[in-house]
């Protein structure tokens, strides 16, 4: 049976360590960080994030800056919001909530935060710095750095190891298996178009799932032993829930769990260590401006 991985209890542990610091900063230099949280619209699954990403920077004393835009709001209006968040000084970081309407160009926005307050990690630069060895980015990128805190915090090594990674996103898995070759691992990225998944899959020591297929990897695809991150947040009927769905991962976890030496659950897994990471990014940012301007 494998270890379950508790990401909330980490995410917890983590974020009274954030608390801790943001308390001593604030002794020290009488300010606290500022965190810009940028949303477009009103579809449900991006307010519910929001929300607790602001509720998390209440709980921490981070400073949350609340920006609601409309649907239908124009591209350079919303690049205005950010060049007023560039600008302002107590604001530390920036966080544009994606997906983005299709009338705007998510790249370009993304590329006018100023590189410093990119706690996300999606500028382009940040994400080419990520690319290339011996380069650190200014930030990284939350779910792939929540994976890779996962596993180093369970005792899992990543050197010299076969990663998997499962999906080729720009937010986690391309960026996710960037962070593993940096720590050593000699990566493979499964996608769509690989055929026989599982053949590769199974060869894995880390397997970090990052489809959006509900349950596709099942137990028999899972190297027996290996440790098993599963990014999956799929919503999938429920008429037994009063919300009439529950969430589940990318991995079969009731079969994967048998063979896995480690492995996350979902919910409780990587999703409140992506809201930590996220407030770790804001008090790096927050600390290097500090330090700065001191
Ligand atoms: N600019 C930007 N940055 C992001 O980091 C970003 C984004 N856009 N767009 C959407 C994705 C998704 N994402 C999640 C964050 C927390 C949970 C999370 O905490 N999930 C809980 C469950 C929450 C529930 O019950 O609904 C859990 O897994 O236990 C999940 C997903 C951040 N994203």
């Amino acid at each position: 049976m494998a270890t379950v991985i508790d990401g909330k209890a980490v995410a917890q542990t983590i974020r009274s360590e954030i608390a801790e610091e943001v308390r001593a900063l604030s002794q020290k230099y009488g300010k606290v960080p500022g965190l810009a949280v940028v949303i477009v619209g009103s579809r449900k699954d991006s307010q519910s994030y929001v929300g607790m990403k602001r509720k998390a920077c209440a709980e921490l004393g981070i400073k949350s800056f609340d920006i609601d835009l409309p649907e239908q709001v124009s591209e350079s209006d919303l690049i205005k919001q950010v060049h007023n968040l560039n600008a302002n000084p107590d604001v530390h970081g920036i966080l544009v909530q994606l997906p983005l309407p299709k009338h705007i160009n998510e790249e370009k926005v993304l590329s006018e935060i100023s590189l410093d307050k990119d706690v996300d990690g999606f500028h382009p630069l940040n994400i080419g710095k990520l690319a290339m060895k011996d380069r650190d980015p200014l930030f990284l990128p939350c779910t792939p750095k929540a994976c890779i805190e996962l596993l180093s915090r369970s005792g899992v090594s990543i050197k010299g190891k076969r990663a998997v990674v499962v999906g080729r996103s720009n937010i986690v898995g391309l960026p996710a298996s960037l962070l593993l070759l940096k720590a050593d691992a000699t990566v493979t990225i499964v996608h769509s178009r690989t055929p026989q998944p599982e053949s590769i899959i199974r060869e894995a020591d880390i397997v970090i799932a990052a489809a959006g297929q509900p349950m596709m990897i099942k137990g028999s695809w899972i190297k027996p032993g290996a440790a098993v991150i599963d990014v999956g947040t799929n919503a999938v009927d429920d008429p037994t829930k009063k919300s009439g769905y529950r969430l589940v991962g990318d991995v079969d976890f009731a079969e994967a769990s048998k063979v896995a030496g480690w492995i996350t659950p979902v919910p409780g897994g990587v999703g409140p260590m992506t809201v930590t990471m996220l407030l770790h990014n804001t008090l790096e940012g927050a600390k290097r401006c500090f330090e700065k301007n001191h």
